[in-house]
């Protein structure tokens, strides 16, 4: 994939384009719920726009190839003959001079950290779980057959659609594996290939500077979200349309504290990782759906990547098919867990998946949670004139100053853009 050409996909433009509202924010850039005003004046198709700021590269020095990275990934999903139901898809670009942005379908659902904690002792039911695993995993399957593996799967990065079905969002952490790497991943099996010879050796060498690179791009993201003057990765990534009022405890929103928690043992230990890292975080994200609690939590990063090596995950209750399942999935040893040798098919054929018809999860029509319609929000930001995006990041930049005092009209219109 080429991360610096943009120019391949359908252009937007920016002056065209009118913000109703921010969605949320990143540690990379702002998303916004837009419409195209020159062909949509009524916003009937409204959509979300990640904008990242150009200025700003200054401060997050790989912004500008995370987000080129992103929209390379989203447009090879788009590149497929029909786009995944469960999988985003690159609606269109915009590169000025000082912006990079990019549209994607809207979510009005919010993400399944909010919805889990709407719910009775914030955990999900057995069905719920096993409808929203059988989305996740297919759209991990697709992933994986391009080669790519997603290595963020975390609630916070699984939106829910207007159907009510999923979609997974985020992928500047994606990475695809080179084929080579894919030939020698079938080595690692093989007892013939010592450590001492030459290609595992080399092999080993390639997965423990992969770890490395990971391990950096995840700091990275930390220091971007706590970057002073910028908010806190962990109050940005708060979604105004689902999560005001929530008050959620123990945010971990984007920020590395959170990802720490999904990170494979092989990971850490330096060991390389591979597309069982997507099935891991797969685990723990079940037990987190079940439990309310991802199960390797510590107090700090070392303690929590200390239980992630050393210890096994704790099931309250009588072993069921779904512990069984979790159990399978967070095998400490990449090779022997489950995913690992035949991809999604193997969790497919789980007991905890029995009955489930995989080919018609898209013609469920009422899946468990439907976002409600609220038109009336869009109609209220509608009837405001709605957001130019050039000034919504220019008010941004106005020095707090005692000499610049803003109208009472001012100070309303952005608290209602930058409280989140
Ligand atoms: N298509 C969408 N529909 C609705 N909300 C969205 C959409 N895309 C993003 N958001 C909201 O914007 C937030 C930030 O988006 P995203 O995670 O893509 O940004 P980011 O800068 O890549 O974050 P990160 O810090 O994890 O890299 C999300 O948590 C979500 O609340």
């Amino acid at each position: 994939m080429d991360n610096n050409k943009i120019s391949l996909w359908p252009e937007l433009e920016l002056e065209n384009l009118k913000a109703i509202k921010v969605l949320g924010k990143g540690a990379m850039g702002t998303v916004f719920l837009v419409y195209d005003k020159s062909n949509d004046p009524t916003a009937r198709c409204p959509f979300a726009l990640k904008v990242v700021e150009k200025s700003s590269v200054a401060i997050k020095p790989d912004a500008d190839r995370r987000a080129r990275w992103e929209i390379s990934v989203l447009n090879r999903l788009k590149q497929q003959q029909s786009s995944h139901p469960f999988l985003p898809y690159l609606i269109g670009t915009c590169d000025t001079s000082d912006y990079l942005c990019w549209a994607t379908p809207y979510c009005p659902g919010g993400d399944l950290n909010v919805l889990r904690f709407r719910q009775f002792d914030h955990v999900f039911s057995q069905s719920v779980i096993s409808f929203y695993l059988a989305e996740i995993i297919c759209a991990l399957e697709k992933l994986h057959s391009m080669g790519i593996v997603y290595r963020d799967l975390k609630p916070e990065n699984i939106l829910i659609q207007q159907s009510g079905h999923l979609t997974l969002t985020d992928f500047d952490l994606a990475r695809t594996l080179p084929p080579k790497k894919m030939e020698t991943l079938l080595l690692t099996s093989d007892p013939e290939m010592e450590p001492s010879t030459g290609p595992r050796k080399q092999y080993n060498r390639h997965r423990r500077s992969l770890t490395r690179f990971i391990i950096h791009k995840m700091e990275k993201k930390k220091e971007f979200g706590s970057h002073k003057g910028l908010k806190k990765a962990k109050s940005a990534r708060v979604s105004p349309v689902s999560r005001r009022n929530l008050n959620l405890p123990n945010e971990r929103s984007n920020s590395f504290v959170g990802t720490e928690e999904y990170v494979a043992p092989e990971v850490i230990r330096g060991d390389g990782h591979e597309f069982a890292v997507d099935w891991w975080a797969l685990g723990i994200l079940c037990y987190e759906m079940m439990y309310g609690t991802t199960p390797f939590r510590g107090k700090n990063r070392k303690e929590t990547f200390r239980k992630i090596l050393m210890m096994q995950p704790e099931f309250i209750g009588k072993p069921n098919s779904l512990t069984d399942l979790i159990r399978k999935l967070l095998e400490k040893d990449p090779t022997r867990r489950l995913g690992y040798q035949r991809g999604a098919l193997e969790i497919k054929e789980h007991q905890f998946f029995k009955g489930l018809r995989w080919d018609s999860l898209t013609e469920i029509l009422r899946p468990p949670f439907l976002p409600s319609r609220d038109e009336t929000e869009l109609t209220e930001e509608l009837t405001n004139g709605g957001i130019e995006i050039k000034d919504y990041f220019q008010k941004l930049k106005v020095p707090a100053s005692p000499l610049w005092s803003p109208s009472l009209d001012e100070c309303r219109h952005n608290v209602s853009l930058t409280e989140f």
